[in-house]
């Protein structure tokens, strides 16, 4: 009793609650491989549709399945106008979290998922629409535009949001640079979001509660919303020195430095170094002095004072803002690329079900006598 007390109140840390076969993480203190393969052979060879695939049919697709699959992804972006109509009520100032949020829940009205037959349409069309869903909302608070979302050049998801947030079609390298993201935030076992999605599913509610469920987890800064806070960090230093000794008086204060440290990997986060090389050409390429340098000293200081390392958000920040992408829009990327990695335990789930419902140890007062309220303090 004393020892479940103790694991329960510590998060549920080292403790197994379930199975998958979709993705393992940090099993020898790194590493990360979906359905077996490494992250690291996937972020330098695969596009995100083909890794969505694969998490979600179960295999890598051969090349004419992929052609079909980025076809039939793409013949699904246009946004229904009671969609776009709700998104166009929701304020300038609102979270985009937020928006993502009420955007998914919306298309759960519009598209109901009448029966588990239709789960794999439903998530092609949220992988499809959730580009857009953002971009449109953005485009028409911040600019008074309303976006065409159908009739894109770009043939990837990660090129589609560039081109729908900046209004032109993204260059080779940025788009290759969203698709090497989209794979990295892809797939990451019981993760908080993926354990509330699979909690939604295990009651058998339907695809759209378990998304939104899953995206109200993401948004918090423990979790996804890490990458815009490391962005809030890095912004307020203007060069390595300062960000060195403000780093140190936050850690003497205890503070919590966002993007750093992990529940799982105690060496490293395997897509820290991969999105950390391409931060650097970004910065190579827009001739930044000042974001790369002082993340790298960022990283340097973390680990030698507390031998913390950097996780998958911290370079994701200066990459991200290399390519022009307003800090806001940050954690609802990581939502394009989560859907394919929540939608893939959310089949699992279904495919073998029981309602996941733990117990807790009472921790409050014995028998209490009733009373009336007129003898109440
Ligand atoms: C894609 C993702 O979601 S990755 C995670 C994104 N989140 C962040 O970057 C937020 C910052 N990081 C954190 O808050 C944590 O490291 C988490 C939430 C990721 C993991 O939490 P936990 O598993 O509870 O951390 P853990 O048990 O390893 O912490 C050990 C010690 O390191 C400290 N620590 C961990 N991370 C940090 C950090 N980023 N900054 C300062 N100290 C930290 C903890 O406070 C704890 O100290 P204590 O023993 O004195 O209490
Ligand atoms: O696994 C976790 O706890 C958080 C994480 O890195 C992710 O979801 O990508």
């Amino acid at each position: 009793m004393a020892e479940a007390k103790k694991l329960s109140g510590a998060g549920l840390r080292g403790q197994v609650a379930g199975e998958t076969a979709l993705c393992t993480v940090g099993k020898t203190g790194t590493g990360l491989t979906y359905r077996g393969y490494d992250v690291t052979d996937l972020a330098a060879n695969a596009q995100f549709e083909e890794v969505a695939y694969l998490l979600l049919r179960g295999k890598l697709p051969n090349q004419s399945e992929l052609d079909a699959y980025k076809a039939k992804l793409k013949s699904l972006r246009n946004l229904p106008d009671a969609l776009k109509l709700v998104l166009e009520q929701i304020p300038k100032d609102a979270h985009p979290m937020d928006v993502m949020r009420t955007g998914c829940s919306m298309l759960g009205n519009l598209e109901t998922e009448k029966d588990f037959s239709e789960q794999d349409d439903k998530i092609d069309r949220m992988l499809a629409t959730f580009p857009a869903i953002i971009t449109y909302w953005y485009r028409f608070a911040h600019e008074g535009v309303r976006i065409d979302t159908a009739n894109s050049e770009c043939d990837s998801i990660g090129g589609l949001f560039l081109e729908l947030l900046h209004g032109k079609k993204p260059s080779e390298l940025h788009e290759r640079v969203m698709n090497v993201s989209l794979i990295l935030y892809a797939e990451h076992e019981f993760n908080a979001s993926t354990f509330t999605a699979r909690v939604c599913a295990s009651t058998l509610s339907d695809i759209h509660s378990c998304v939104t469920g899953a995206i109200g987890s993401l948004r918090g800064p423990l979790h996804g919303g890490a990458n815009e806070a490391a962005m809030e960090l890095i912004q307020k230093f203007k060069t390595p020195e300062e960000a060195e000794a403000g780093l140190m008086g936050m850690l003497e204060r205890k503070e919590k430095i966002m993007g750093f440290g992990h529940a799982i990997y105690k060496e490293s986060d395997p897509r820290n170094a991969i999105i950390k090389q391409w931060s650097e050409k970004l910065a190579k390429e827009v001739g930044d002095t000042v974001l790369y340098p002082v993340s790298v000293r960022c990283e340097e200081v973390m680990w030698r004072e507390k031998k913390l390392f950097c996780n998958a958000d911290f370079f994701h920040a200066s990459a991200y803002h290399f390519m022009g992408i307003p800090t806001e829009l940050f954690t609802p990327i990581f939502v394009m690329s989560r859907v394919s990695g929540w939608a893939a335990h959310v089949k699992e789930q279904r495919a073998n079900n029981r309602i996941i419902r733990p117990s807790a140890d009472y921790t409050g007062p014995e028998h209490q006598d009733w009373l009336p309220i007129e003898e109440r303090s």
